[in-house]
Parts: structure tokens; sequence; C-alpha cells
């Protein structure tokens, strides 16, 4: 390509280990980096003001071509931690749902998880600002990334999303990837999956240079995330994606 190739990432902790290799890497010479919350993102490379962004995979279906185009994404193989339902009462007793604005991806599973596997009859909220203080009595919210670590010291009761969706399907699941919506060269390709392969391979740097008090990193990054793009995960986002079809979401 002539002009630079426009990429967008995550603004949370759990997209530190995917940037950390592009500083000083050879492939920052051919593109441009932004940052903001992942459906932001998502609305950029829908949009076309983008052409690659780590985006939620929910929204997949609105892109009229998607390419996967690194082997490392945010997936889980177990309980997450930045993705939760909270709550003051047990799964039963919540009336309302405070949906994440800055979510694609942990908005449709909630959706899914609430109407095929925890079978509940609840009012579902969308949200545009800060919700997190509205989280009380039978009020419940999803939140999702930092917030959300910082909500575990809030909230009583913790529904951890990936945890539930690996109970209800077997299978781990993928939030987002990098996906572009246009062919992009070979050799990009090949020099940006090195790149946001470096911290994944050096989580004791990444999390060095991430001093944090909330919720430790190591456990976070080594134990909760998952970022490999398994063949596994990529079967959990079909299963994902057809739900997404099948509920109309
Ligand atoms: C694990 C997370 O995965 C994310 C959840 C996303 C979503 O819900 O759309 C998108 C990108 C990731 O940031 C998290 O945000 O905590």
């Amino acid at each position: 390509m002539e002009r630079k190739v426009k990429v967008a990432a995550v603004s949370y902790l759990n997209t530190k280990p995917l940037l950390y290799g592009f500083r000083n890497h050879p492939v920052m010479e051919q593109m441009e980096l932004s940052v903001d919350y992942p459906a932001k993102i998502a609305q950029q490379l829908i949009d076309g003001e983008v052409d690659v962004a780590l985006v939620p995979v929910a929204i997949i279906p609105k892109l009229n071509e998607h390419h996967i185009i690194a082997d490392y994404g945010i997936g889980a193989e177990g309980p997450v931690a930045s993705v939760c339902l909270y709550s003051d009462v047990p799964l039963n007793e919540i009336k309302r749902i405070y949906l994440d604005y800055q979510s694609r991806t942990s908005v449709a599973l909630l959706k899914i998880l609430v109407k095929e596997h925890w079978k509940l009859d609840v009012e579902l909220v969308p949200t545009t600002g800060d919700y997190e203080d509205k989280i009380k009595g039978t009020d419940a919210g999803l939140v999702i990334g930092d917030r959300a670590l910082a909500q575990r010291k809030v909230s009583p009761f913790i529904f951890d999303l990936a945890e539930h969706w690996m109970r209800f399907t077997s299978l781990p699941f993928l939030f987002a990837a990098w996906i572009s919506n246009k062919q992009l060269p070979e050799d990009f390709i090949q020099q940006f999956n090195d790149a946001t392969s470096i911290g994944i391979k050096n989580i004791p740097a990444v999390v060095a240079e991430n001093p944090y008090d909330l919720y430790d990193l190591t456990t976070y990054y080594v134990h909760n995330l998952s970022y490999p793009i398994t063949p596994a995960k990529r079967q959990g986002m079909q299963k994902f994606l057809s739900y997404i079809r099948d509920l109309g979401i």
C-alpha cells in the first residue's frame, strides 16, 4: 500500500501484551496506531476509518469483508476476570441488567447466556455513559475491561461470562481479534503478526511496565486471558456467531 495502514487497538490493560512488541518494531514504518474502547474501534472498522482493528468478533457479520490477520487475539479458556455480570443478589433474583456501552462481544454473549443457559426473565438496559453506580439491589450490570477489574472490589456476586460460556458449550471463547476490512500485503501481515506476538512471549516485561493495584496482572495475562487463536477458539467463535444469527442479536 502507498499510504500507511491505519490500525486501531483496544485501550485496556488486556491489550498491553498484544501492543508491547510494536514499539521500535520495523512494521511501525508502514502503519499508524490509535487506541479506544472496543465498541468505538468496531465502528471505525465498519465505517472504513481504519484498515485493521482489534475488534469484538461479534461485529464480523457487519463487515462486508473480513480477514483475521494475526495468530493472537483476546480470548479465554476459563474465567477471564474482566468480563463479568456484577450483582448484589444471586442470578435468579436479578430483575434488570445494565449493558456496557463499550462492548459488542460481551453484550451479545450476555444475551446468549441469559436466554439459552441461565434462562432468566430480566430487563436488558443499554447504557451510553457511566452506569456502575446503578449496580445495586436487584439491578445488575455487565462491565468489561479495566472498569470490570475495579468492579470486582465492589460487587458481592460476580458471574464470569467466559467461565459460564465454557460451562454452557465446553468451548473456549474469543472476544476480539485483529481483523482487516480489506486484503493487505502479505509482508505487512507477517511483520504485524511478529510484532503482536512479542509481548505474549514476554509477559514479565509487560507486567513490569504496567503497575496496577487492583488485580494481579501476571494472573490476568497468564491464567485468565488466553491470546493464541487456537482451532478450539475458532470453533467457539463459530458457535458464538451462529447463536448471534439464530437469536437475531
Ligand atoms: C476480555 C475482554 O475482552 C474484550 C471484550 C470486548 C467486547 O465485549 O466487545 C472486546 C474486546 C476486548 O476488550 C475485556 O474487555 O475485558
